[in-house]
């Protein structure tokens, strides 16, 4: 059997990774017919809005949509239909940390993986090419197939791939246009390679060949997981470096570059922040710690959480830092917090940094005022309200304002903190900030993006992460 030649595509889950990453694939492949389905109506509906006001701010990504919705990419709720007429299913679908049950709090919930494979199963006519596309626990693949091959008619053939997502929010479709490689993971049989070479020659419509690495199916799944964790552990490396710095006098930056500079370790991921947030970086370390503790390796799952427990570590440090600095209470006092967002260019707040430390600040009893470009407002109230289960909704929106602008955030304040790296935060007319402040005016740089000497020649007393008031 040679590989077959993909003339359609679906892909379960219209989300921050389904959508950029189909979009891409019809903008690239005329030829190939791009369905993207989901069970979420309204999510569909804006993914289809005239207007074009897609359910996710991601840069670069409307032009891609105007240039292939309704031409071969297609955006519905009939997942049925989706999976009929495919000869290639991506499941693209979300995989929490599980809540409740077994491995709470650490392990992937993959009901939504289930429920996606057994649609398939119950639905499919013919044989079909299943992507693993979300980012799931070593080996889920051959729950995947035992599920697929119990459940489907006879004349049906199933290979399953594991086809890892790389791109980061805030940069998809660049990632995605040029990525500095494509995973294929494959059983290593005969029709596991040809399957694996069916989706190779799909993205090699635009990624050259070398970029596309064939491997085995596990290794293929975790690999995902081992990127994003060395990702994330390179930051918790650089935050706990940060808090040495904060107590010696030296600077984080300066650190950074210098150890950067070595070409074995890379410039690269070594900015330390507030914590880092997203939806993924700390669900996908919990799931390699939960993984390293069902083989029974402890050591290494404590190795592994331990990055997890320095990014709450920083968090908590920062808000602490805030209130040490406000002369050890921020009661009845009001803080702008600029940024809401987990990271720049991304309307995302999962896991973001700025929820735990509005959290903090609310249980201090302090007032914030909190701006974001591209965060809704209903988004920040859920967030808050899930961040602070027993505080009563009254008292949150008493003491949190949504602010219009950062302007209009930092008016009357004592304390403006920066928790995400927006580049409007870079060009803030700071001498406006000053004189609509209360006095003394501090500012907590998050992010390492202020020009420390200029605000303080305006009068602010600046704090930044990674940096210690030594000279
Ligand atoms: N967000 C990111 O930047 C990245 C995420 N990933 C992984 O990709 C996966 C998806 O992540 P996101 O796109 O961020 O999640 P998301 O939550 O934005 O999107 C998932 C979508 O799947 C839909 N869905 C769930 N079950 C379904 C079903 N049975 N039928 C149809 N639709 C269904 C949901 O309604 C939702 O719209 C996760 O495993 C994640 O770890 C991987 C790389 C990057
Ligand atoms: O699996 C995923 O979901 C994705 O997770 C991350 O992408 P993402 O979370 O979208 O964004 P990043 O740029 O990695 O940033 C994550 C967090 O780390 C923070 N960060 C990043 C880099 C850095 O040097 N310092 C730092 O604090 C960011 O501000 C942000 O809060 C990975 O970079 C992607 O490769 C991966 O596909």
């Amino acid at each position: 059997m040679a590989p077959v030649q993909v003339k359609k595509i679906c892909c379960i889950g219209a989300g921050y990774v389904g959508g950029p990453t189909c979009a891409v694939i019809a903008l690239k492949c005329p030829d190939i017919t791009v369905t993207i389905v989901d069970l979420n109506q309204a999510r569909i509906n804006a993914w289809n809005s005239a207007d074009f006001d897609l359910p996710i701010y991601e840069p670069g990504l409307e032009d891609v949509v105007r240039q292939a919705r309704g031409r071969n990419l297609f955006f519905s709720t009939d997942v049925d239909k989706g999976i009929k007429e495919a000869d290639l299913i991506f499941v693209s679908v979300n995989t929490p940390t599980k809540k409740a049950g077994v491995g709470a709090g650490f392990a992937a919930d993959l009901n939504y993986v289930e429920l996606a494979t057994r649609r398939i199963a119950a639905i499919a006519e013919s044989s079909k090419i299943v992507v693993e596309k979300s980012t799931v626990p070593c080996r889920t693949a051959e729950s995947m197939r035992t599920i697929l091959e119990a459940n489907s008619k006879p004349n049906c053939k199933f290979q399953i791939l594991s086809n890892p997502e790389f791109l980061a929010e805030g940069t998809a479709i660049q990632d995605l246009l040029s990525p500095d490689r494509v995973l294929i993971g494959s059983l290593q049989t005969p029709e596991g390679k040809d399957a694996c070479a069916s989706l190779a020659d799909v993205y090699a419509h635009w990624v050259p060949k070398d970029r596309i690495l064939t491997v085995g199916l596990w290794s293929s799944e975790l690999s995902k997981l081992a990127a994003n964790a060395m990702l994330a552990q390179r930051i918790s490396s650089i935050n706990a470096l940060s808090a040495i710095c904060e107590a010696t006098g030296a600077n984080i930056d300066e650190v950074a570059h210098a150890v950067g500079r070595d070409s074995r370790v890379g410039s690269k991921f070594l900015r330390a922040s507030v914590g880092f947030g997203g939806s993924c970086f700390q669900k996908d370390i919990l799931n390699l710690v939960y993984l390293s503790e069902s083989l029974h390796l402890p050591e290494v799952a404590a190795y592994w959480r331990q990055v997890v427990e320095m990014n709450e570590y920083q968090k908590r440090r920062f808000s602490k830092r805030v209130v040490d600095t406000l002369f050890n209470t921020i009661t009845g006092k009001r803080i702008a917090v600029l940024g809401f967002a987990f990271k720049a260019d991304t309307g995302d707040t999962r896991e973001s940094a700025a929820i735990s430390l509005v959290r903090d600040f609310v249980a201090e009893r302090a007032l914030v005022n909190i701006y974001d470009p591209k965060v809704p407002h209903e988004q920040i109230w859920l967030d808050l309200a899930e961040a602070m289960p027993t505080t009563p909704s009254a008292t949150i929106q008493k003491q949190v304002t949504l602010s219009p602008s950062a302007l209009e955030a930092c008016k009357n304040a004592e304390a403006v903190v920066i928790a995400t790296e927006w580049k409007e935060f870079k060009t803030i007319d700071w001498e406006t900030v000053y004189a609509g402040m209360n006095k003394p005016a501090f500012v907590f740089d998050g992010r390492m993006i202020v020009d420390v000497e200029k605000l303080r020649n305006i009068g602010f007393k600046v704090t930044v992460i990674g940096r210690g008031e030594r000279l």
